[in-house]
């Protein structure tokens, strides 16, 4: 199943259900819960209020709107976002989803609340014969996992 809901930390605020544009649309647009202004050569971490529940075997990626550096200066700083299915309820942030941006422009550029940023698309992904022989619990995102990475010899 797969699900986009509120966190608790904006559950008082007025999150938009994420939708697709169109018909065929592949990307779920996401959008900010808060105002924001990012400085030129800033980034700054957009909280978009949601979490998904993903399927085991799919992943959502996150990619910025097109209209985002055309007609802002801000680019999503790591160019594409992956939300791993076990992101969801993780004891640290509950799985909220966040979009970090960058202004590579010379001004400010201001995010208004409610102001669809990035879209997420829904993906399946295929694992290898022996996968890992073994797996750490996630507690968090944006390298939570970096020393818990154990590396495996082929
Ligand atoms: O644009 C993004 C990218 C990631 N995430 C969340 C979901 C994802 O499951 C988690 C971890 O992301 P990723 O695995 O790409 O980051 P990492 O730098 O490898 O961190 P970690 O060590 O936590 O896996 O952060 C977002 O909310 N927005």
């Amino acid at each position: 199943m797969r699900k986009f809901e509120i966190v608790q930390a904006y559950k008082d605020y007025d999150v938009l259900a994420p939708r697709r544009a169109t018909k065929h649309s592949a990307g779920y647009d996401l959008a900010s819960v808060e105002d924001i202004v990012i400085k030129p050569g800033e980034i700054k971490m957009i909280p978009t209020g949601l979490k998904a529940l993903i399927p085991d075997n799919e992943v959502l990626f996150i990619y910025p709107r097109s209209s985002l550096g055309l007609k802002k200066g801000l680019m999503m700083s790591n160019g594409v976002g992956v939300v791993d299915a076990d992101y969801y309820n993780n004891e640290n942030n509950e799985g909220h989803i966040m979009v970090p941006l960058y202004n590579f422009s010379k001004e400010n550029a201001s995010v208004e609340k409610g102001e669809r940023v990035a879209q997420g698309v829904f993906v399946g992904f295929q694992k290898t014969i022996d996968d890992d022989p073994e797996h750490k619990q996630r507690l968090g995102g944006f390298g939570s996992s970096d020393k818990k990475v154990e590396k495996i010899k082929l």
